[in-house]
Formats: structure tokens, C-alpha cells, sequence
């Protein structure tokens, strides 16, 4: 069987690697250098780093540079996002080398840009739906964005290579991830899900990669590694098989 991938976070806010509780500003945990905690996902055997520009994603300014400086030392693949929303934004964006990129706001706001950019770049395009309950939050999950199965219709029928898919009252709590969220998601789209919010446990893990066959394909850590629930060294056994 396919095994889940595992994507431990590194959240950029201020330079500072961050975690927040239900995407909040203000609710920031404060773990250092950003560098230096995807320098330690990677030395414990990551394959991926989710690497997020946070003060991009809330429209506070950036740390594009440091974010570039993190992506380029890393020999893993990167998954980036936080405020790709335009040409030059997402050029900044694959300039760092980067395997992908997530887009939020923009699948919302200008999805005729989303399309061609879809179009142009395939599987280097995702676009991360951040959810409360079936609504789409856009604007560092501050402003309301659309229905989540309407949108993701949409995303198929444009050739989406693949969803983030994150329960925001679940994100940063260390409550469990939402399945019921993941399987209906994996129902409605034949495309890659990477899940996203909630991790507290390996056993988490568990019934995440239970949804493997359905269409899951890996899921993102964040809390739960920082807060020493559970090693990344164990969580990548456990999905190992
Ligand atoms: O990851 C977070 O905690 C988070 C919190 C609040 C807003 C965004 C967050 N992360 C990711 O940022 C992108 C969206 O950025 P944008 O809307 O494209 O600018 C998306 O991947 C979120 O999951």
C-alpha cells in the first residue's frame, strides 16, 4: 500500500518559526529559527517541509527572503505557501526552488488567474482549501470565500493537481484531525489530498493513513511536533508501515 507522506510545518510569522491556534493571529507560539527547525525536520528523516509565510498569508508585510533562504538550503522537497496570490509572487515563490506551491486566497478571489497559472505549472500548483465547516476562509482565514464543494468542483474541472485541506477549528488545538472532513473531500475529487490540521497523536496518524486508499496522500504536522507529543522519527515509522 501507498504509504501517507509526512509534512512537518515550519509557519514563518515576524522570522520567527510559529504556531497558532485556529490560523489566530496574536495566539503565536514562538519556536526560533525557522531555518534551524527545518534544518532538524530534515536531519530526522523528513522528505517533505510544509513552509509557511505567515505574515504573507495575513497581509502583514513577508519574510520572503528568509523563506527563500530556507527553501534553498533544504535537499528535501518543499511545499510553500502564504500569499501567492499574483505573477510575482509565485515567481518568488518557484524562484526558491520549491517543489510546489500552495495556493489560498487567490483560488477565491481570482480564480481566472488560478486557472491559467493551473494551466501553465500542473502538479507544481496546489491550492490549499482552508475550511470552517463547508466555508471557504480566505485573507489568513479572516474573510468568508465560497463553498468548499462548489469550489472544488471548479478546481477539478480546471485541472487542479491536488488539495491542502484544512479544518481551521481544528488547526493548532492538538484535537484530532477531522475525517469526516478528509473521507467527504476524497469522495468529491478524484485529485491528491493532503491533510491538515488537528494532529495530536500517532494514532492520528494512523487514521489518517486509513485513508490512503481513499485518496489521502499525506498530512501536514505542526503542533504536535513542536509541543514533543511525538517524535518526527516516530511519526515517520509509524507511516512506514
Ligand atoms: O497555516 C496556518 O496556520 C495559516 C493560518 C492563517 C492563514 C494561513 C495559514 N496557512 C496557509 O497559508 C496559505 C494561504 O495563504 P494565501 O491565502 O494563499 O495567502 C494556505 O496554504 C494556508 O493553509
Amino acid at each position: 500500500m501507498t504509504k501517507l507522506e509526512l509534512l512537518p510545518a515550519v509557519d514563518v510569522r515576524d522570522g520567527q518559526a510559529v504556531r497558532l491556534v485556529h490560523g489566530e493571529s496574536g495566539t503565536e507560539t514562538s519556536y526560533g529559527s525557522p531555518l534551524e527547525a527545518a534544518l532538524a525536520w530534515q536531519r530526522s528523516g523528513a522528505e517533505w517541509l510544509h513552509l509557511v509565510d505567515l505574515d504573507a498569508a495575513f497581509g502583514t508585510g513577508d519574510n520572503r527572503e528568509l523563506i527563500a533562504e530556507v527553501a534553498r538550503a533544504m535537499d528535501i522537497k518543499v511545499e510553500l505557501s502564504g500569499g501567492i496570490r499574483d505573477d510575482a509572487s509565485l515567481a518568488a515563490a518557484l524562484a526558491t526552488g520549491c517543489t510546489r506551491v500552495n495556493l489560498g486566497t487567490a483560488a477565491l478571489e481570482t480564480p481566472e488567474w488560478v486557472a491559467k497559472v493551473i494551466a501553465e505549472h500542473g502538479d507544481k500548483i496546489a491550492v490549499g482549501l482552508d475550511v470552517r465547516g463547508t466555508t471557504l476562509r480566505g485573507r489568513g482565514w479572516t474573510r468568508d470565500g465560497g463553498d468548499l464543494y462548489e469550489t472544488l468542483a471548479r478546481l477539478d474541472s480546471e485541472g487542479c493537481a491536488r488539495y491542502v485541506v484544512t479544518d481551521i477549528a481544528k488547526d493548532g488545538t492538538l484535537q484530532g484531525p477531522n475525517l469526516e472532513l478528509l473521507a467527504n473531500v476524497c469522495a468529491a475529487t478524484d485529485k491528491p489530498v493532503v491533510a491538515s490540521g488537528g494532529v495530536s497523536s500517532l494514532d492520528d496518524l494512523r487514521a489518517i493513513a486509513a485513508l490512503v486508499p481513499r485518496g489521502v496522500e499525506g498530512a501536514i504536522v505542526g503542533k504536535a511536533l513542536y509541543a514533543e507529543a511525538f517524535t518526527l522519527e516516530e511519526a515517520l515509522a509509524v507511516v512506514a508501515g
